[in-house]
């Protein structure tokens, strides 16, 4: 991890109505690390997602983005930080009615004029980068498994060479080997590509498996972000059930053996 600052939010606030969802917020996230949002139902998880990636606005504070104030945008800027973030959303989201390969090549042909072959080729490659193989292109998403449906979605999400990749609740929906699989994709991904990763995940495997650190969102602000190990010695009552409760763990299975 760098400690060049990639994501920087400070003092936000967040409202729908009378109802608070943050306040007084504050989170810093590095270049080359991979950061999960954990916290109860309702905490705002997705929300701090969506402000990031300019897709929700908050009523106050501040998110610098690359160095780019993404609350104070115009339409040019929005553009170039919308290029610089990859996004897979919950599900994977991608097209029914295009091929994998459509999907994926998508954002080239709307954010770039490079020619249809290219284009063509940039994909193939994309594809090939998640670990799907080549005649998945071809295929309709419903064609696809649930693990290959998110890797089309990862491999969409990169396309056009974002440097901070975000992921909605990736593993969610897939059975312990494809979530598996799918955790050693995001690792690889952050260590041949560089790229900051920011995953909303519920999953506590993924969480020991990948994350460098953990930010937990109680109480309306981020409560905590560090290692797990660190987080484990706080005395949060959510954090201990979290943890340590009937589906939790408190040591990674791999440092058992
Ligand atoms: N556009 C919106 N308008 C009104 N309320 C919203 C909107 N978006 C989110 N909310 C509310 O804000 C709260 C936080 O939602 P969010 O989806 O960010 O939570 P979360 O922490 O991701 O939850 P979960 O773990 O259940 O997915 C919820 O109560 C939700 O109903």
């Amino acid at each position: 991890m760098s400690s060049e600052i990639v994501i920087e939010i400070s003092q936000l606030r967040t409202q729908f109505g009378s109802v608070i969802i943050h306040d007084d917020l504050n989170l810093t996230i590095y270049r080359g690390e991979i950061v999960a949002l954990i916290g109860g139902s309702g905490t705002g998880k997705s929300t701090l997602l969506r402000e990031i990636i300019l897709l929700e606005q908050p009523i106050a504070g501040s998110i610098q983005v690359l160095g780019q104030e993404v609350l104070h945008l115009n339409d040019e800027q929005s553009l170039w930080l919308r290029r610089r973030c990859g996004v897979m959303f919950q599900n994977g989201a991608l097209f029914s009615s295009l091929t994998v390969a459509e999907n994926v090549a998508l954002p080239l042909r709307e954010h770039t004029r490079l020619s249809k072959a290219f284009i063509q080729e940039l994909a193939a490659f994309k594809i090939a980068l998640v670990g799907l193989p080549a005649h998945a292109g071809d295929k309709y998403p419903a064609q696809l498994s649930g693990g290959m449906i998110k890797r089309a979605a990862v491999a969409r999400a990169l396309a056009l060479d974002p440097e901070i990749l975000f992921l909605d609740e990736p593993t969610a929906g897939l059975d312990p080997i494809g979530a598996d699989a799918l955790d050693d994709l995001i690792i690889q991904l952050k260590e041949s590509l560089g790229l900051t990763v920011v995953i909303v995940t519920h999953d506590l495997d993924s969480l020991w498996k990948v994350t460098d650190r953990v930010a937990v969102l109680a109480d309306n602000r981020v409560f905590a972000v560090a290692p797990i190990p660190e987080l484990l010695q706080l005395n949060h009552p959510w954090l201990q059930a979290y943890f340590q409760g009937p589906r939790g763990r408190a040591v990674p299975t791999a440092s058992l053996v």
